[in-house]
C-alpha cells in the first residue's frame, strides 16, 4: 500500500503569486498572518507579496521573527502573535525556515496540547489540521510548501527535531520563480543541492515506488540540466523556473516516501554549528551515495547517472554506481560547494556525538543500507 498527500491547490509560473487573492476570496478568508524573515524584507522579496495584499485590500499582520534554522522560540512567539492578530489564515513566504515555522505555528494554534513544541517531534498525534496556509517558496530547495514535514531546533537539546504530520500540509502552494531571482549564488547552489539530495535519497529509499520514482527521476534530470545555469545567472528565467518546479516535484515524492542518512547527518550540523541545510546535504551526498551503493538500491544508480545526463549505454551496475557518484560530485564542484567538513567549521572532536545524533534522526529509518553509529561516524571522518 502507498500513500500520497499533496496540496489542495498549487500554482506555478512567473507572477502566480497573484493567486493569493484568488484563493483567499474563494475560501472567504479575511485577514492574513504573514510569516517571513528579516532578509526577505531586506531583499524586497516580501514587498512582492505585500503588493498583492495591498492591491486586493487584504489586511495582514507581519511576523518576521524567524531565523534560518528556526527554533522552538520562533514558533512559540509566532503562536502568540497569531492569536493576537485576528487573522484567519497564514501566508508563509520564504525558504524552508519561514515555511517550517509557519507550519509549527499553524499546528500549535489548532492543537494547543502541543504548545511546548518539543512534543511535536517525530510523528505527532495531532487531531486538528493546521490553520489554513498558503506557502510561497523563495528558495528552490526544501519543497516545504508541499511536504508534510517541518524541522525546528530544540536549542536546549542542541537538536534539529524533524516533525512529520499530514495535518501541517499547506492548503495552497504558490511556486513563483520571480520570488527566487534575488537568491545569491551560494544560496542557489546549496538549496538546489538540497533538492537534488531529496530526489536521490527518496529514489533509493526502500519505500520508493513507481509514482515517487517518476517524480524523483524527473527532478534529478531537471536539476542536473538547470542548477548550474541558475547559479551562473540568477536572472536566467528558464533555469529559475525549471528549478522552482524541480524542487517541488522532488518534494511530492520525498514527503511521501522518506529520505535517508544524508539528511540524518545534515541535521546535527545545523543544530550544532548553524550550517545551512543545503550546504550540509551537498557536502555529504557523494560520500553517502558511495556507502549506500552497497545495498539493494545499487541497480538504481544507473538510472540516477542517466538522469544526471551521463550516457550509460552498456554500463555495468558497478560502472553505473561510479558514474552517478561522479556526476553528483562534479555538479557540486562546478557550483562551488565546499567538499570537506573542516572547511565549514566542524570540529573533529565532535564527530562521535554528531554520529549519535544522526543515528537517532527520524530520516535514518529511510536509508537503503542498514546503518550504525560506527558507520555514520566513519562517513563523517571520510568527509572531514
Ligand atoms: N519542511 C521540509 O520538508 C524541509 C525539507 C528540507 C529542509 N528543511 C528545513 O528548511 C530549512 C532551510 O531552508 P532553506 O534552505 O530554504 O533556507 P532558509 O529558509 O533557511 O533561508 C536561508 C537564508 O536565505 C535567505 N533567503 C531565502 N530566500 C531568499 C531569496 N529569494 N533572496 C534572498 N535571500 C533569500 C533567508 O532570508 C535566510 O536568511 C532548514 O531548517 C531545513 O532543515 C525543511
Ligand atoms: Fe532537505
Amino acid at each position: 500500500m502507498y500513500r500520497m498527500i499533496l496540496n489542495e491547490t498549487s500554482y506555478f509560473g512567473a507572477g502566480c503569486r497573484e493567486n493569493i487573492a484568488v484563493e483567499a476570496a474563494r475560501r472567504g478568508f479575511k485577514k492574513a498572518f504573514f510569516v517571513t524573515d528579516k532578509d526577505l524584507i531586506r531583499f524586497h522579496v516580501a514587498d512582492k507579496v505585500i503588493e498583492v495584499f495591498e492591491k486586493n485590500n487584504i489586511p495582514y499582520e507581519l511576523f518576521s521573527d524567524v531565523k534560518a534554522n528556526p527554533t522552538i522560540a520562533n514558533v512559540q512567539h509566532g503562536v502568540e502573535a497569531f492569536k493576537a492578530s485576528g487573522a484567519d489564515f497564514i501566508v508563509a513566504l520564504g525558504g524552508g525556515s519561514s515555511i517550517d515555522t509557519a507550519k509549527g505555528i499553524g499546528i500549535v494554534v489548532n492543537n494547543p496540547d502541543f504548545a511546548d513544541v518539543k512534543s511535536l517531534e517525530g510523528v505527532a498525534n495531532t487531531r486538528q489540521k493546521a490553520v489554513p496556509t498558503f506557502a510561497l517558496p523563495t528558495t528552490a530547495g526544501t519543497a516545504a510548501e508541499v511536504t508534510i514535514n517541518y524541522v525546528i531546533i530544540d536549542e536546549d537539546a542542541k537538536k534539529k527535531m524533524v516533525c512529520v504530520d499530514p495535518n501541517d500540509i499547506p492548503s495552497v502552494a504558490i511556486v513563483d520563480p520571480e520570488l527566487m531571482y534575488s537568491m545569491p549564488k551560494g544560496l542557489t547552489a546549496a538549496t538546489g543541492m538540497d533538492a537534488l539530495t531529496h530526489a536521490i535519497e527518496s529514489f533509493i529509499t526502500p519505500g520508493a515506488w513507481v509514482m515517487s520514482d517518476m517524480f524523483e527521476l524527473k527532478a534529478i534530470e531537471m536539476i542536473a540540466a538547470n542548477l548550474k545555469a541558475a547559479v551562473d545567472n540568477g536572472n536566467d528565467t528558464v533555469a529559475r523556473e525549471a528549478m522552482s518546479q524541480a524542487q517541488y516535484i522532488a518534494g511530492m515524492g520525498f514527503s511521501n516516501v522518506g529520505l535517508g542518512i544524508v539528511h540524518s547527518m545534515a541535521h546535527p550540523l545545523g543544530a550544532h554549528y548553524d550550517t545551512p541545510h543545503g550546504v550540509a546535504n551537498a557536502l555529504l551526498l557523494p560520500y553517502v551515495m558511495e556507502y549506500n551503493a552497497n545495498s539493494p538500491a545499487a541497480p538504481k544508480y544507473l538510472q540516477i547517472a542517466k538522469a544526471m545526463g551521463v550516457n550509460t549505454e552498456g554500463m555495468s551496475e558497478a560502472e553505473g554506481v561510479r558514474a552517478a557518484v561522479d556526476a553528483v560530485r562534479q555538479l557540486s564542484l562546478s557550483i562551488g560547494i565546499p567538499q570537506k567538513l573542516h572547511e565549514i567549521g566542524v570540529r573533529e572532536e565532535d564527530l562521535h556525538q554528531l554520529a549519535i545524533d544522526a543515528f537517532n534522526d527520524v530520516c535514518t529509518g529511510g536509508n537503503p543500507r542498514p546503518t550504525s553509529i560506527e558507520d555514520i561516524e566513519a562517513l563523517y571522518r571520510q568527509a572531514y
